[in-house]
C-alpha cells in the first residue's frame, strides 16, 4: 500500500523560533533606526519569509523601503539569522513524540516552509532531525512558494508521497490556504505565529498540542478525501 505523508510547516509549527526571527528581525531594524518589533507585531510580519517581514515592519512604522536597501536589509536579516542557528530555538511540545508515532506507522515525513532552505536545512539537522524527513522544501527550492499549492505538492512529491494521501500541519493562514488550494486536509496548531486565530481561516481541525494529533484524527482525514 501506498504510504501517506505528513507535511509540516516549520516556524510556529515544528519549531518554536519566534526568539531567534525577532532577535533578527530587530538587528536588521536598528540598522535601519527604526524601533524593535514586539511579539504580537512578529506574529502579523511572519509567514512569507525575511523578505516580507522586512517590508511589513517598514510599512507599521511609515516608513518607505527603496528595492536597492531592502535588498541590503534582507542580506543583513539572513547573515546574522543564518549565523545564530539554532539559537533558542526548539521543537514544540509533543513534536519528537509525534515523529516517533507516524514513523512508527510507515509515514513519510516533510517540510514546507517559506524560510529559505539552507535555513531551513541548518535548523532541521542542528537540532538533530534532518533523518525524520525525506524532503525540506523552503521559499527558495522552487519557482513557487506558498500560498501556491504546488510548492506543497511538489514537496509531497520530491518526499516520494502521493498528494491523495497527504495531510498538512500548520498554523497560518498562508499553510490552510495553499493546502485547502492543493485539495489536502489541514491540521491547524493554535500555539503558532497569527495574529487572527486559526479557526478564522476554516482548516479542517484545529489543534492546542501535537498530542491531539492522534493515528486516528490522520487516517479520519484521509479517508474524508479519499
Ligand atoms: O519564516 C517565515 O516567515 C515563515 O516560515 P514558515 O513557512 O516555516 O512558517
Ligand atoms: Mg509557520
Amino acid at each position: 500500500m501506498a504510504r501517506p505523508i505528513i507535511v509540516f510547516d516549520l516556524d510556529g509549527t515544528l519549531v518554536d523560533t519566534a526568539p531567534d526571527l525577532m532577535d533578527s528581525l530587530n538587528h536588521t531594524l536598528a540598522q535601519a533606526d527604526l524601533a524593535a518589533v514586539d511579539e504580537p507585531s512578529f506574529r502579523r510580519f511572519v509567514g512569507h519569509g525575511g523578505r516580507v517581514m522586512i517590508e511589513r515592519a517598514f510599512a507599521a512604522q511609515n516608513r518607505r523601503l527603496e528595492t536597492q536597501d531592502h535588498d541590503h536589509l534582507l542580506e543583513v536579516f539572513l547573515k546574522h539569522y543564518s549565523a545564530n542557528i539554532p539559537g533558542r530555538s526548539q521543537p514544540f511540545p509533543g513534536v519528537r513524540d509525534a515523529i516517533a508515532r507516524f514513523e512508527a506507522e510507515n509515514y513519510i515525513l516533510a517540510i514546507c516552509t517559506n524560510k529559505y532552505e539552507a535555513n531551513s536545512l541548518d535548523l532541521i539537522n542542528t537540532l538533530g532531525l534532518s533523518q525524520h524527513f525525506a524532503a525540506n522544501c523552503g521559499q527558495d527550492t522552487f519557482a513557487f512558494r506558498k500560498p501556491d499549492p504546488r510548492h506543497l505538492t511538489e514537496t509531497i512529491l520530491r518526499a516520494g508521497g502521493n498528494p491523495q494521501l497527504a495531510v498538512m500541519i500548520g498554523d497560518s493562514r498562508t499553510d490552510i490556504d495553499t493546502a485547502k488550494a492543493a485539495g489536502i486536509p489541514v491540521v491547524a496548531v493554535d500555539f503558532g505565529y497569527t495574529d487572527r486565530h486559526v479557526s478564522e481561516f476554516e482548516p479542517s481541525v484545529v489543534v492546542s498540542h501535537f498530542d491531539e494529533i492522534t493515528l486516528d484524527l490522520v487516517q479520519n482525514l484521509l479517508e474524508a478525501v479519499n
